[in-house]
Formats: C-alpha cells, sequence, structure tokens
C-alpha cells in the first residue's frame, strides 16, 4: 500500500508521462521539439496544494446538476431555471447521432494515442492557438496540469491533421467537420432558448448578436486527462469560467468534471462531481452570456479531476462572439423598470485579457458599479 503510495508521489514530483504540458506558453518559434521536451520535463510540478479549496458535495447530494430532455414541453422554462440555478445542465434528446459520436471519439484517442515526438510536430507555437499543446489556461496557474490537449480554433485542422497522419489524415478531418456541422445548430439552439427565457421575443432575438451568425465564433478543444497514478495530487484542468457565450461538452463517460455549487439553503460552497448520464451533453454558461444576462444566469466555475485507472478524454465547443464585437447587457434587460446595466461592453479578446491579469476579479473590474468608484 506504502510502496504504491511513494511510487505515485515520485511520479507526480517528477515528469509523470511522457509527453510534457504547457508546450504552448513556452515553445519560442523555432525550438526544436526534443530540446523543448526536456527542457520542460526538469521543470514539471503537478502537484497541486489548493485543491481542497471547498469541501466536495456528498456523492449522493439529491440536488445535482439538472438533466433536461429537449423534448419537454416546458424546456424553454427548464433552461431558463438552470441557467440562473446552477449555470449547467446536461441535455438528452439532443439529436446528434450516437453513430457519429463513436466515429468522433475514436479519432480524438487515436490523436492523443499518437507518439510525443509527433504530437509534438503541431506543437502550439507563440501567438497561435490552434494544435498540440497545454491547457489553455495554464498561464494563469504556477502549477502544471495533468493534461494534454489539441485546439482547432480556425476551420479545418487539415494542416496539422496532414503532419500527424500523412496517410490517412482525412478520416479525423471528416469527422470533426461532421461534428461540427451537427453540433453549430444544438448551439444556436441552446443559445436562442436561453434568451427567450430571459423574456425576448423571438423577433428581439434575431435582432440581437445571437441572431447573427456573422457575429458568432467558435472553436474546438480536444482534451486528455491520463490515468495517474496519484490522482488526488493532481488537477486535471483547473478551476475556471469559460471566456465565450456557451460550452456544450462531450466526454467519453470517464467521471472528472466538477462544477463549484454556490453557498445556498443546503451548504456551503462545494464541488459537485457532474454525473455521467449515457448520450448527454454537458452545457456550461461562460462569462459573456452572464454578461449578456446582466447577471442573472450563472457563469459556473468547473475544474477536471482525473482518473487513477482510465484516461478522460473531452471535446469542449465553445460559442462566443467573432473578436471585434462589443457584448454588453441586453438592451431590452435593463432600463428603468428592469435595473441599470451591471457590466460595461467588451469584447472576447479583452475579455481574455482582463482574466489573464485579473483571474477570477475580471468581471468585478468590468462592473459599472466599479468602474464609478474608481473614477
Ligand atoms: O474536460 C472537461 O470536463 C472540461 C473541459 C473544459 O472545461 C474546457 O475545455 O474548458
Ligand atoms: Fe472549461
Amino acid at each position: 500500500m506504502e510502496d504504491t503510495k511513494v511510487r505515485g508521489r515520485r511520479a507526480v514530483n517528477q515528469s509523470p508521462y511522457n509527453y510534457t504540458s504547457e508546450i504552448c506558453i513556452s515553445r519560442p518559434q523555432n525550438t526544436p521539439a526534443k530540446e523543448l521536451s526536456i527542457q520542460l520535463n526538469t521543470r514539471l510540478s503537478h502537484d497541486w496544494s489548493i485543491l481542497y479549496d471547498h469541501p466536495s458535495a456528498h456523492p449522493i447530494d439529491l440536488n445535482s446538476v439538472p438533466v433536461i430532455d429537449l423534448n419537454n414541453p416546458e424546456l424553454t422554462n427548464k433552461i431558463g431555471k438552470a441557467c440562473e440555478e446552477w449555470g449547467v445542465f446536461l441535455i438528452r434528446n439532443h439529436g446528434i447521432e450516437p453513430e457519429l459520436l463513436n466515429r468522433f471519439d475514436s479519432q480524438i484517442h487515436r490523436l492523443f494515442a499518437l507518439p510525443i515526438e509527433v504530437k509534438l510536430k503541431v506543437a502550439k507555437t507563440q501567438g497561435t492557438d490552434s494544435g498540440y499543446g497545454g491547457a489553455p489556461i495554464s498561464h494563469l496557474f504556477s502549477k502544471f496540469m495533468w493534461y494534454e490537449g489539441f485546439a482547432i480554433t480556425a476551420g479545418s485542422p487539415v494542416d496539422h491533421a496532414q503532419i500527424l497522419w500523412p496517410d490517412d489524415y482525412s478520416s479525423f478531418c471528416e469527422v470533426i467537420e461532421e461534428y461540427k456541422k451537427a453540433i453549430i445548430p444544438l448551439g444556436y439552439r441552446l443559445m436562442h432558448l436561453m434568451l427567450l427565457s430571459l423574456g425576448l421575443t423571438e423577433e428581439e432575438i434575431d435582432n440581437s448578436l445571437i441572431g447573427d451568425s456573422t457575429k458568432i465564433k467558435n472553436a474546438i478543444h480536444l482534451n486528455s486527462y491520463p490515468a495517474c497514478p496519484d490522482p488526488d495530487r493532481v488537477v486535471g484542468l483547473a478551476p475556471h469560467t469559460d471566456t465565450g457565450f456557451v460550452t456544450i461538452l462531450y466526454h467519453n463517460g470517464v467521471s472528472g468534471l466538477q462544477v463549484l455549487r454556490r453557498k445556498d439553503d443546503i451548504g456551503p460552497a462545494r464541488w459537485v462531481t457532474v454525473p455521467v448520464v449515457p448520450n448527454t451533453f454537458v452545457v456550461n454558461i461562460c462569462d459573456l452570456m452572464h454578461v449578456l444576462s446582466n447577471g442573472t444566469f450563472h457563469n459556473v466555475v468547473h475544474r477536471s479531476m482525473v482518473s487513477k485507472t482510465n484516461q478522460r478524454l473531452s471535446a469542449a465547443y465553445f460559442f462566443g462572439p467573432q473578436v471585434d464585437v462589443k457584448v454588453g447587457p441586453l438592451s431590452e434587460l435593463t432600463g428603468p423598470e428592469q435595473g441599470l446595466p451591471l457590466y460595461r461592453p467588451v469584447t472576447w479578446l479583452e475579455l481574455q485579457k482582463l482574466k489573464s491579469t485579473l483571474h477570477d476579479k475580471a468581471l468585478q473590474s468590468m462592473k459599472i458599479e466599479e468602474l464609478r468608484k474608481g473614477a
């Protein structure tokens, strides 16, 4: 027993696996992959001490993440309530074929199963956000995460896929394309329902930026959390909120995602494990949807934990505004009767910059009340 623990601890303190995280932030444009890998391996620390910042909910906490059937006749209300109370919910009967999801899953698995030398050929370089690398939020934390990822931000991953699989890159690209085609309408449908639940009319939604697809942009992050010998001392993806409007998350059925439930009548703030329910996606409310809803929807803090025995794979599909689009509280939700706007408008890029310096205080700094105090 003791022996296993010591082995586990050593594995966590010394570079435990044969690939490296944090490639994206530290790889200067021309560093050879091998040299980079050596540099990173000497400074790895995956040992997190802040994991127990909030207690974990009892595993059978009855008050758990809502599961919403998209065929429910009360759908709009259910979605509105889940966005306000939880900022996260599962959706079933979403219309995406299990067969497509199986093929998507196999390709994610195939990607991360490649040897590290091959994956490093498509490592993100400074100033780019597509490709293989560490956690996109790694610059916010001093510890490394038990994570490797592959980001597809600008259209097709074909350039990278050709490098990864010179002889068979099309099966990866095709499935990514099919997945996007299926998930994009689902994202729009969910955002539409969210605005309906806030009381906007169909016409108001059509005239809002959610109704204008040229103003929306999206990206996929494929995530891998390998099995870890000492899972209680590492974190797969550290606590964060997503910055865009909405994230739709696919995962391979290995538990690990946790959301921070706010203090309520039942108890103090606590980490709640998102249940694994077959044939569902997880939907998260992100920062800019919180802003758009003038604070009504909860941008949920979440993190990923890792398993001792199973690799966890996930794919986050992010919907957000185009870089130059300013997002502020919807005018329909503010006024003499509803109240003043809580936030000044920002672009997605601006918010990302604020988060990289102010961390979880970024939204606070955009509060109009806060700005008045400072004036
Ligand atoms: O893998 C997960 O469960 C969560 C991923 C996530 O939060 C993200 O990609 O932003
Ligand atoms: Fe996230």
